[in-house]
């Protein structure tokens, strides 16, 4: 009633000046574009972080409301973490309270060798936990899953990890492990009333007892537990689970409302395809957001019509782990497979594709402690001293080559017995 009186009293000028203003705004509209984006990669490469950056950088980023579900999601990957970590110690074989540098050789080769910097003390190993089990797809249900599949079972056949050395560490503490008799203390206490605890029962999640969270503290100090997630990548492990574990009473206090931060470290596999829409200077995004396991990849299809780009999410940090999915593939293996199928796919001869080579963090921690050149060495007598080299940088390869050539000589001396 209220707007036809506003019409009537309305002069004929002000009438056309709407209408003008309301065409203006249609075409405007048209003249919009709208860009869709499909964020694709295999699973844990992330994607929903991406899309989370995207949200932070050009949308209104997180509502309150937002902010206090993910407290729960949190609160439970830290406990689930601090399981899994306790359970793998088992499955490994590692004691509470080992600590490697307590066994770790010391020849003068090695010592010369650990006097450089970036030297690699540790290679891991990629066996699975005894309790692996794979889940394969099942029916294929369009030509992309058929055609992602075939993907697949050339994955599963010819992408097996390389066979791996163990951790140089994982006989020593095995031997441990097994034949010490645990006694009773405070470590071994928190850890089975960790291992107990039914977090699914729990009525009040982000209410844990504080008793419960000091046992998270006590068990996450412990050396041994520490040595296990070093061999993280022989198990299924958060990749950010230290982030939160390194700070747990700040999760725990009343109050607590999760930062950007946590919420970008937050791992939440995605099981249902969101779309984002942002307004990026004057054009209107579409990001499509979709899970990267292989049974999500059924779900792709129907996302794949006018897709202006491609962005495609590689972990770089997972060249020695395998999927969650299926425990004999490697997950970098996965990737490439993936990309190869995306990328050469009829549908997408002419999609540009941004690639996105993530975890780079990760990637450089772990070329420390994890080596897949190392790996390959199958003889126990045979030393290998791994440098991190630039041949451009005069100065770098000056105090490499000083190393090097030290350790050259004690190789002759050793080898002409003069040792
Ligand atoms: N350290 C580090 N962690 C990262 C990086 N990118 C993502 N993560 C973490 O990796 C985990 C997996 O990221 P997601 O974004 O959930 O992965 P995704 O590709 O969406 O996984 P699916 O939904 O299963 O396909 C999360 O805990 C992220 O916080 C990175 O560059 N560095
Ligand atoms: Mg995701």
């Amino acid at each position: 009633m209220g707007a036809l009186c506003s019409s009537n009293t309305d002069s004929p000028g002000a009438a056309v000046n709407r209408e003008i203003e309301k065409a203006i705004e249609v075409e405007r509209r048209q003249q919009q574009k709208v860009i869709k984006l499909l964020l694709l990669g295999a699973g844990e490469t992330g994607k929903s972080t991406i899309l989370k950056q995207f949200r932070l950088i050009y949308g209104s980023g997180f509502s309150n409301e937002e902010r206090e579900s993910f407290k729960t999601i949190i609160i439970v990957s830290i406990y689930q973490s601090i399981q899994t970590l306790l359970f793998a110690m088992d499955t490994l074989e590692i004691p509470f309270g080992f600590n490697p540098i307590n066994h770790a050789p010391s020849t003068t080769l090695n010592h010369l060798h650990e006097e450089l910097s970036t030297n690699l003390l540790y290679t891991t190993s990629n066996k699975s936990m005894k309790s692996s089990s794979s889940i394969k797809s099942s029916a294929q249900t369009s030509v992309w899953s058929s055609h992602l599949d075939k993907a697949s079972v050339i994955t599963d056949k010819s992408d097996r990890p390389p066979a791996r050395k163990k951790d140089p560490y994982a006989e020593i503490a095995s031997k441990i492990y097994r034949e010490t008799i645990p006694l009773p203390n405070p470590v071994r206490e928190a850890a089975s009333r960790l291992k107990d605890m039914d977090l699914l029962s729990h009525g009040f999640l982000d209410q844990l007892e504080p008793e419960t969270v000091d046992a998270i503290k006590t068990v996450w100090k412990d050396s041994g537990l520490q040595y296990c997630l070093r061999r993280a990548n022989e198990f299924q492990l958060s990749d950010t689970c230290a982030f939160y574990l390194n700070d747990c009473d700040r999760f725990f206090c009343p109050g607590y409302v999760p930062t950007d931060a946590d919420i970008l470290n937050m791992r939440l596999m995605t099981i249902k395809v969101t779309e984002t829409k942002l307004a990026i200077g004057k054009a209107l995004y579409r990001i499509i957001d979709v899970g990267g396991q292989r049974l999500e990849r059924k779900k792709w299809a129907y996302y794949f019509d006018d897709v202006l780009a491609i962005l495609f999410v590689v972990a770089l940090s997972s060249y020695d782990q395998v999927l969650l999915e299926a425990h004999d593939v490697n997950r970098m293996m996965e990737s490439l497979n993936l990309f190869a199928s995306i990328c050469n796919h009829p549908l997408f001869k002419k999609t540009s594709m941004i690639l996105f080579l993530n975890k780079i963090d990760i990637f450089t921690e772990k070329l420390k402690t994890s080596m897949v050149f190392l790996d390959i060495n199958k003889y126990k007598e045979k030393a290998i001293y791994p440098y991190f080299t630039k041949a451009t940088d005069t100065k770098q390869t000056q105090v490499v080559l000083t190393t090097v050539t030290n350790i050259l000589v004690q190789i002759g001396l050793q080898e002409t017995g003069f040792m």
